[in-house]
């Protein structure tokens, strides 16, 4: 496993960003254990932190480290390493935000061919810094991206690890009242226990670590068995399974009574929340609640699947679930102080190709959208590393010789999420595949297949949908997108998906479940404060804190899934998956990003495999950020910050300049500063509003 660490070239300032600097920088001066805990550090790694942490504290601004690759090529790992250094250079105790990651990985991730804990949810954890160069709080913000995991069995893949960890080593007691002590051979989720007793050892320690964990992270006791007897409902429900014919009820009632029992229902009220939603709806008008919530309720009523609800309860259960462990999470780790700057780790699932573990079948719904999100942080790569860059050399009018590479990111991007136009002109359809199943999802008697025929006859008529990005495939209802700049394509199957995209009413009525589990636990409080969010938003975590800074990142999500796009596709969840990225994307837009772009040179286990790597590296277009770093001036502070750099060095030669700079006449004053100092001038270049330091 090759880990390649890599920044935007224009991205970090001098590390001479001002001052107090120095002063802002005790531990590596004074501290030899802060020392010691850097050279721990992979060098690279060491660097980073190192460079993240002066230009923060230096510039006080936010900063963001945002990882990048395929599935299973490190992200987790490095995005948890960054932090851990970042914590142990500063001396701040590391426990809790370990136990963070220890928590997140069982309930965020499975296991795959590619790795033991492969993340199914995007986050993005904050780091707020005060004015001693301290982390004085964390903020945790979640996308659950991949809720049909707790019911969907693929082929090599896990369910989520806790089930599997809670089956090993849930205490007998505990066992005895989530009635688990005798558990049946199949489960419609594919949720298993363990058998093999090297696994089982390996769950029952995970186990073990994960109540420590909730532990040190101050869970309840009564938190920690609620969170227990969500889990062992949906394992039940699991158990009870669907009829594939006939009326819409469980297969096995025993199994659905333990379900309702462990929820503190009754098997009626699980019955009417899982399969009989009109049941629910007449009750709600008759009791007139909601009035908003019957609307929607009512448009869209669609005919499912008895395993189509078992899914959506289950779904619906596990997301409520996952946010809540947020936000006990950011309970443990909030703090009111006021913040100077925060550093945000942006760690989200890896692109997947069913082509990379040599599997026939064609991509998945959760696949298209952790792969959509990858193309928009490699969008927002692009745009910060060139062309941003370029606009300021532009606008400063230094001459720099470069060409800018094409980005085909946003050519997949826009196949996939492209709004519709204003005005439909009547042979013109240049709208993404998002927008097109959404729409065809709500047509009476459509299908999937009329939905890609209609992507074809856009890409025909080359009207918008970029051709170059979708291609036909010879398999009825599979397409393929051309990720990564065309290096890794990927085919999708379209299969079903509209079963994932619908509005599910068990998903929506899963809340009302908890309502009766808050009600029947000690913790009356857990899960209710979620019961006022739009189902839009059902998918997001963190949305709590009360701090200055948590209440500005939770305001941009807000923002982003209140707009005007939102505002109209209230309970699509195909435009969700476009304002998720958007949220995620606006979150880290206004902050300083290093980009950490992972590589994998030996992605089937044993061999280097050069092509593979060849083409991760190439999607990473380094060769052209190194040329531009190489050609263009990537060190740069503002000229008010260069004044401040050389007041604190020369006081007496600022003083004879304070007049120029008094009159406001910036660059003037900069440059006959530059002369006094008797500096290289090819070395400098003072821009209109900077001063930018060759490398040369
Ligand atoms: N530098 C490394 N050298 C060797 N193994 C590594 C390295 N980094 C990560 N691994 C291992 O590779 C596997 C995948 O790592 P990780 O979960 O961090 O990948 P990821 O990119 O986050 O995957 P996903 O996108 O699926 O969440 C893990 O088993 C991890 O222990």
């Amino acid at each position: 496993m090759h880990t390649l660490t890599t920044r935007a070239k224009a991205n970090m300032p001098l590390t001479h960003a001002g001052p107090n600097l120095v002063s802002l920088w005790p531990p590596l001066q004074t501290h030899s254990k802060v020392r010691e805990s850097l050279w721990d550090a992979p060098p690279a790694l060491a660097a980073l932190v190192k460079r993240v942490y002066l230009s923060l504290v230096g510039t006080r601004r936010d900063h963001s480290v945002c990882a990048l690759g395929r599935s299973g090529t490190g992200k987790t790992t490095t995005c948890q390493a960054f932090t851990h250094f970042v914590l142990q250079v500063i001396v701040s105790p590391v426990e809790r935000v370990h136990a963070m990651f220890t928590i997140l990985r069982s309930f965020g991730c499975v296991s795959s061919q590619h790795s033991d804990a492969s993340s199914r949810f995007a986050m993005v954890f904050s780091l707020d810094f005060n004015h001693a160069g301290q982390v004085s709080a964390g903020h945790l913000q979640t996308m659950m991206l991949d809720k049909w995991k707790v019911c969907q069995k693929t082929p090599g893949e896990s369910n989520f690890l806790v089930f599997s960890q809670m089956l090993a080593g849930l205490s007998t007691e505990m066992r005895t009242e989530l009635q688990l002590h005798q558990l049946p051979e199949s489960n419609s989720f594919g949720i298993l226990q363990p058998t093999k007793v090297e696994e089982k050892q390996r769950a029952s320690v995970a186990f073990t670590k994960l109540l420590t964990a909730m532990e040190t992270l101050s869970f309840s006791v009564g938190e920690q068995k609620a969170i227990w007897h969500v889990l062992a409902a949906i394992y039940h429900l699991g158990a009870a399974g669907a009829c594939k014919v006939g009326r819409r009820q469980f297969v096995n009632f025993d199994s659905a009574q333990a379900a309702s029992s462990v929820l503190g229902c009754e098997a009626e009220e699980l019955d009417t929340a899982v399969f009989k939603h009109h049941l629910r709806q007449l009750l709600q008008k008759a009791t007139g609640v909601s009035r908003e919530r019957n609307e929607s309720d009512e448009g869209e009523s669609p005919r499912l699947t008895a395993s189509q609800c078992l899914d959506g309860m289950a779904a619906g259960l596990y997301e409520e679930l996952f946010t809540t462990i947020v936000s006990l999470i950011n309970r443990a780790l909030s703090s009111e102080q006021l913040a100077l700057a925060s550093v945000m780790v942006v760690d989200t699932p890896g692109l997947r190709n069913p082509r990379h573990c040599a599997e026939e079948r064609g991509a998945c719904w959760s696949e298209l959208c952790h792969n959509y999100l990858q193309e928009r942080l490699l969008e927002h790569y692009h745009a910060h590393t060139f062309i941003h860059s370029l606009e300021r050399y532009a606008q400063e009018r230094i001459n720099v010789e470069f060409e800018c590479p094409e980005s085909s990111s946003s050519e997949v991007v826009s196949a996939i999420d492209q709004s519709p136009p204003q005005v439909r002109a009547a042979d013109v359809d240049p709208r993404g595949l998002l927008w097109v199943l959404d729409e065809e999802m709500m047509t009476p008697a459509s299908s999937e297949g009329a939905a890609l025929e209609r992507v074809w006859r856009a890409v025909l008529h080359n009207s918008g949908v970029c051709v170059l990005a979708v291609r036909q495939c010879e398999q009825p209802l599979q397409c393929e997108v051309n990720h990564l700049t065309g290096c890794d394509p990927v085919r999708y199957d379209l299969t079903g998906w509209f079963g994932r995209i619908q509005n599910n009413p068990s998903t929506l009525n899963a809340i009302t479940l908890y309502i009766i589990l808050d009600q029947s636990t000690c913790c009356s409080t857990m899960f209710t404060p979620r019961i006022s969010l739009p189902p839009l938003c059902r998918g997001l975590g963190g949305l709590e804190g009360g701090s200055q800074r948590a209440l500005q990142r939770n305001g941009t999500i807000r923002k982003t899934f209140s707009g005007g796009m939102a505002a109209i596709r209230r309970h699509s969840q195909c435009i969700a998956v476009k304002l998720q990225a958007d949220a995620l994307v606006n979150l880290i837009r206004r902050a300083r990003p290093v980009f950490l772009q992972c590589v994998d040179a030996k992605p089937n286990g044993g061999t280097f495999d050069v092509p593979a790597l060849r083409a991760q590296l190439h999607s990473t277009q380094i060769l052209s950020a190194l040329q531009l770093y190489r050609t263009g001036y990537p060190e740069h502070m503002t000229l008010s910050d260069f004044r401040c750099y050389f007041q604190a060095l020369s006081p007496p030669i600022m003083k004879r300049y304070a007049s120029i700079f008094v009159s406001h006449d910036e660059r003037k004053a900069v440059e006959e500063l530059l002369v006094e100092l008797d500096i290289d001038k090819k070395s400098i270049v003072v821009g209109a509003s900077r001063v930018r330091a060759c490398l040369e």
